[in-house]
This record gives structure tokens, C-alpha cells and sequence, in this order.
């Protein structure tokens, strides 16, 4: 304590402890109690092929905010544990993508895109969105990518099942979680439309906070 003392005294020049403590509050109150100063996280989620970076890179480049693309972050910075074999890919190390981004998400001001949501801590997001997508639309997209027939039924059964869907039903409260019909260019325009209304619903609801 002594110390903390001291260093407030020398960093506020100040000798009145209450003044030093007064000022560190103010100068950092919103770190300290992770409000997202910078607007809301959004999370774009879904089964691969339903639509999230082709989102995602419209909706940065119409509301400004910060585009984190998980699968981006892991190639640029290896953070890939084990190989599945079965899978035919490596395992995200999830502890390192935390790590790396822990500090922006505590910020505020980013979208998220990957196709899963469980591994994120509750606390980064303020809204999720599930994109859809019919079966027959996602299996003729990633018939298009060249993907191994076992690759495409995986995904397809993945969707039918309404893995992520669930996935971000038991990660997070069910009022911020929002499911998007993904299949035509007319539901990308309207979804660009619902998640752009729901941030600046945010941002107004936020107004005192917002830097
Ligand atoms: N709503 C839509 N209407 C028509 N085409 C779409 C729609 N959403 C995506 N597509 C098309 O489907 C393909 C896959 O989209 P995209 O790469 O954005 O999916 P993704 O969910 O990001 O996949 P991944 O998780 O593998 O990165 C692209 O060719 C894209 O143009």
C-alpha cells in the first residue's frame, strides 16, 4: 500500500491520497469496469458458407467498427494446437486467440467472425448473430469451393442439426442472441440493415459512455 501510495502521489502530484485516488478513478473508470467505451462487440457466427465474412466485410466498412476474423488471427499468428486428422485441419489454440485479443474486446468497437462461439468469454459481446442458411443453398456454396464430399455433409449435417445456432443459445443469454435467414442476396441486405439498426439502437442507449 505504502507504494501504491507513493506512485499515485508522484503520477498525480498530488500528497492528498483521496485527490490521487479521485483522479486515477476518473482518468480510468472504464477500463476498470470493461465498458465498452468504443460501441458494442458484435459476434457474426455460423456454419462455414453461410454468409459471415461477406457480411462482415460490408458491415465494418458501413459502421467503422474493427473486424476480428478469428480464422485470419490464427493463420497470421499460428495459433493452432494438435492436427485432427478426422477433420482434416488443426485445432484452434483458443487460450492464445483470448489472450491476443482480450484487451480490444475489453474496449469495444469489434466484430467477430468465426464459426464457433463457446470458447469466447460471455462477457465480450453484446449481441450474437447466427446466420442460416437452407441446405440445399449451403451445400451447392461449398460444392463451389472444392470442399471433399465428407467436408460438405459434415457442415450440412452441422446446419441441419442447428450446431452453432445451439452453441450460442447455451453460451450466452437468449435476448442477445439473434438467428438471421442467410440464403439470397435480398436476406445479406436486410441483415446488413437489422445489425447496423441494432448498433446504432446500441450506441444511442450508450450515449454517455461512448468516447
Ligand atoms: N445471403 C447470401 N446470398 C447469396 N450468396 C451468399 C450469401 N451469403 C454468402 N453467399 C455466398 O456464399 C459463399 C460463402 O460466403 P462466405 O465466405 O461469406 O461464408 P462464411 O460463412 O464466411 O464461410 P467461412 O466460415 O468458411 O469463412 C460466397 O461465395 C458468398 O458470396
Amino acid at each position: 500500500m505504502p507504494k501504491v501510495k507513493l506512485v499515485l502521489q508522484r503520477d498525480y502530484k498530488q500528497n492528498d491520497i483521496k485527490q490521487c485516488a479521485l483522479r486515477f478513478w476518473r482518468k480510468n473508470w472504464k477500463k476498470m469496469c470493461d465498458i465498452h467505451f468504443k460501441g458494442p462487440n458484435v459476434m457474426i457466427t455460423g456454419t462455414p458458407g453461410t454468409g459471415k465474412t461477406t457480411l462482415c466485410s460490408q458491415l465494418v466498412e458501413q459502421t467503422g467498427l474493427n473486424l476480428i476474423s478469428i480464422g485470419e488471427l490464427a493463420k497470421d499468428n499460428n495459433f493452432y494446437g494438435e492436427y485432427d486428422s478426422e477433420l482434416q485441419s488443426y485445432e484452434l489454440d483458443e487460450d492464445k486467440v483470448i489472450d491476443e485479443i482480450d484487451e480490444c474486446m475489453k474496449e469495444g468497437g469489434n466484430v467477430v467472425d468465426y464459426h464457433g462461439c463457446d470458447f469466447f468469454p460471455e462477457r465480450w459481446f453484446d449481441a450474437v448473430f447466427v446466420l442460416r442458411t437452407d441446405n440445399t443453398v449451403l451445400y451447392e456454396r461449398l460444392e463451389k469451393r472444392n470442399y471433399s464430399q465428407r467436408k460438405i455433409q459434415e457442415n450440412v449435417q452441422c446446419e441441419i442439426m442447428r450446431v452453432v445456432l445451439d452453441e450460442a443459445l447455451d453460451s450466452y443469454k437468449s435476448e442477445i442472441v439473434y438467428e438471421l435467414e442467410s440464403d439470397t442476396p435480398d436476406h445479406m441486405e436486410q441483415n446488413l440493415a437489422t445489425i447496423k439498426n441494432w448498433i446504432e439502437k446500441w450506441k444511442s442507449e450508450h450515449r454517455q459512455i461512448l468516447e
